[in-house]
């Protein structure tokens, strides 16, 4: 690919300079603004982002497709600042707020009528919302719970025409197995059928759980919920234990997994291809250099486009911040630009390039080359827990820290009611559980444990999660500076059925904390919060009403944003095709949580793997068939 001899400089530096100040005005050090220098380079693949995707698609790529080279480009520090806090699960909470690996999003407050009483306005008040900015993205800062979601949320991804049809469960579950390396010993044959035992995601049982933890998985047995001792396998409903993406207790990430095995291939320069088709910068001679390239600290700031084929959207590379100067990364003849970043900073990064809806673009200044309704349809999974003193001293890890538990070892699936009562027997044993349950003894919930007042309390938590929620958000543009945050809008329990199901689940959350041995054994007496005075208030004769105000008070996100750049036909709300090309552009993908058309029942970081290494093949076949 030739870099235009007669661009316009002047026009070049102007941008260029305008870059500088966005990010002069953006940084709080002063100290780190350096000289700013332009270099240009050549890549096959530009993989934005090493998150989840971004690392098992670099790895995939490089393995399949013969005599290419990849740069990566990563906003976040490098894999050598991850430390053994972040790899020892009970550090998870102290990680995923750190500044340094975190882009310190927050959400929007929102007004909106009642659901118990429309006539009344309520408010979501807006939440931090945590997002990898490191080596490995969300998947070096999750709560590493491995959950893939059910068969029926696939199928229906591939319902949307016939060519969706590589998207069903069948296809994906292909996938899932592929990327797996599950460690659980002795295996039967049921489990074997659903799981892989040979790919580089290490998946292991966990170590053990705290005793009151086990008694809330007895409890919930006795209510009726029957035991389910593998939730990725032919039913998800029911309690059991999670299994997670640790090695030998330890988080284990897709940087840990798939990008370091990527750093390993090694290639001779130059290739089998003619010399000069992908300048790799080492010279003439032959040599060999690693055919990953690998940058953190790197900021992408926007697609660059071929100016001289306008009405194509033809993508040519990339403009990125690093190490105080401004880069232009370059594609080869058959390469692509794919955005990993995530489902907030890929609908930021389309959407500063031209990609996006034309009224927030103009609304900014920026050229539309392709209408599109990016950031719409952000989906997530709210979550809420319920809370209970425990008066038996040491019960929890409020007073015994181990170093195995990340919190999160017992859960629960089942169907919520959408009248808000307790679930029945029947919504037990529903095959389409839209509730995830957490045992929780290692939250402390800061309204209760960071009381001054009561800080010998301990807690046992159990929060509940919206997994099938139909209320959708937005995210949208509030500036050109590709350094500051869009605006998101969650638009949690706008739809009255999310709210009642969360009711339901919080009811029978309830419940079970109330029953034996948590209540005598543990000497779990008292359910409730303490309100915004530090006042304790019971949970036990709550109206729909109050319930929902607590709702909405004491919401939080799992963490969980997919959808913005959605999967579908165009005229179905679409931003990418089957195979993930983004509408009226050529040479650039979006890879990753955002694609998702609808939101799996579970937690996200296995399905976006599994969509990364599915498209590597999409991506393999496209490059073969290029001329
Ligand atoms: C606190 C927390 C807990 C979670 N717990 C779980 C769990 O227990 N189990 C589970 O399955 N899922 C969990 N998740 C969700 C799951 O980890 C994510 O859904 C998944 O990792 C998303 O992968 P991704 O590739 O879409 O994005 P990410 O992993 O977020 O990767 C995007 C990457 O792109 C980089 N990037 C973005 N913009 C730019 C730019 N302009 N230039 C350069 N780089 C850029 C980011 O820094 C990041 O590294 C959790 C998430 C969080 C935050």
């Amino acid at each position: 690919m030739e870099v235009n001899p007669n661009s316009n400089l002047d026009e070049e530096l102007k941008i260029d300079a305008e870059i500088r100040n966005l990010w002069s005005e953006s940084i709080h050090d002063r100290g780190q603004r350096k000289t700013f220098n332009k270099t240009k380079e050549f890549y096959d693949f530009i993989i934005v982002g090493a998150g989840t995707a971004g690392c098992v698609l670099a790895r995939e790529l490089i393995y399949n497709i013969p005599n290419i080279n990849i740069l990566v480009l990563e906003a976040g520090p490098p894999n050598t600042q991850v430390n053994d806090i972040m790899r020892s699960p009970c550090g998870f909470r102290s990680v995923y707020r750190t500044s340094e690996t975190d882009w310190g999003y927050s959400t929007e407050d929102q007004k909106m009528p009642g659901t118990v009483d429309p006539t009344k306005e309520v408010i979501n008040k807006g939440i931090p919302y945590a997002r990898g900015k490191v080596i490995g993205g969300c998947s070096t800062v999750n709560a590493m719970i491995y959950i893939r979601g059910q068969k029926v949320d696939y199928d229906l991804w591939a319902a949307q025409g016939p060519e969706y049809k590589i998207w069903d469960y069948d296809h994906c579950l292909e996938a899932f197995k592929a990327i797996e390396n599950n460690t659980r010993e002795n295996p039967d044959e049921e489990f074997k059928n659903y799981h892989g035992f040979n790919g580089l995601l290490y998946v292991q049982d966990h170590l053990d759980e705290y005793d009151i933890v086990k008694d809330v998985a007895k409890v919930a047995n006795n209510l009726g919920i029957p035991y389910n001792n593998d939730f990725n396998g032919v039913r998800q409903n029911g309690v059991g234990r999670y299994q997670h993406t640790m090695k030998d207790g330890k988080r284990f990430s897709f940087a840990d997994g798939y990008l370091t095995d990527a750093l390993k291939k090694v290639e001779t320069y130059p290739p089998s291809k003619p010399f000069g088709v992908t300048p790799h910068g080492i010279g003439d001679d032959v040599g060999k250099y690693v055919a990953v390239n690998v940058k953190s600290f790197a900021h992408m700031l926007n697609i660059l486009w071929d100016e001289e084929k306008k009405d194509e959207n033809v993508a040519i590379g990339v403009k990125y911040f690093y190490n105080g100067e401004i880069h232009d990364a370059l594609i080869a003849p058959k390469g692509e630009v794919i955005i990993c970043g995530g489902a907030i900073n890929s609908a930021q990064i389309l959407m500063l390039s031209g990609i996006g809806p034309k009224n927030n673009l103009e609304e900014y200044n920026i050229k539309v080359r392709k209408e599109l309704p990016v950031g719409h349809n952000l989906l997530d999974h709210p979550s809420c827990s319920v809370t209970a003193k425990v008066s038996v001293p040491n019960s929890t890890s409020t007073s015994q820290l181990h170093y195995w538990s990340n919190g999160f070892e017992v859960g629960i699936f089942h169907k919520g009611n959408i009248e808000g009562k307790i679930p029945s027997q029947e919504e037990f044993l529903d095959e389409r559980p839209d509730i995830q349950s957490y045992a929780n003894a290692s939250v402390i919930d800061p309204s209760i444990a960071f009381n001054p007042s009561s800080k010998k309390i301990e807690i046992l938590s159990l929060l509940s999660v919206l997994n099938l929620p139909l209320s959708v958000g937005h995210l949208e543009l509030c500036n050109s500076n590709p350094f500051l945050h869009p605006k998101i809008f969650l638009n949690y329990y706008e739809k009255s059925e999310d709210l009642y199901r969360m009711m339901s689940a919080l009811k029978l959350l309830r419940e079970i904390l109330k029953q034996p041995p948590l209540s005598t054994v543990w000497g779990v007496k008292e359910i409730g919060f303490n309100d915004e005075f530090g006042k304790w208030c019971s949970v036990n004769d709550m109206s729909d009403e109050d319930w929902e105000q607590y709702i909405r008070n004491k919401t939080y996100s799992s963490f969980h944003p997919c959808g913005t750049v959605k999967m579908a036909p165009e005229s179905q709300g679409g931003c990418v095709n089957h195979r993930l090309q983004v509408y009226g552009t050529k040479n650039l993908r979006v890879i990753d949580a955002s694609i998702f058309p609808t939101i799996p029942a579970g937690n996200l970081n296995a399905p976006t793997a599994m969509v990364a290494w599915k498209a590597s093949r999409l991506i393999e076949e496209d490059y073969i068939n290029k001329v």
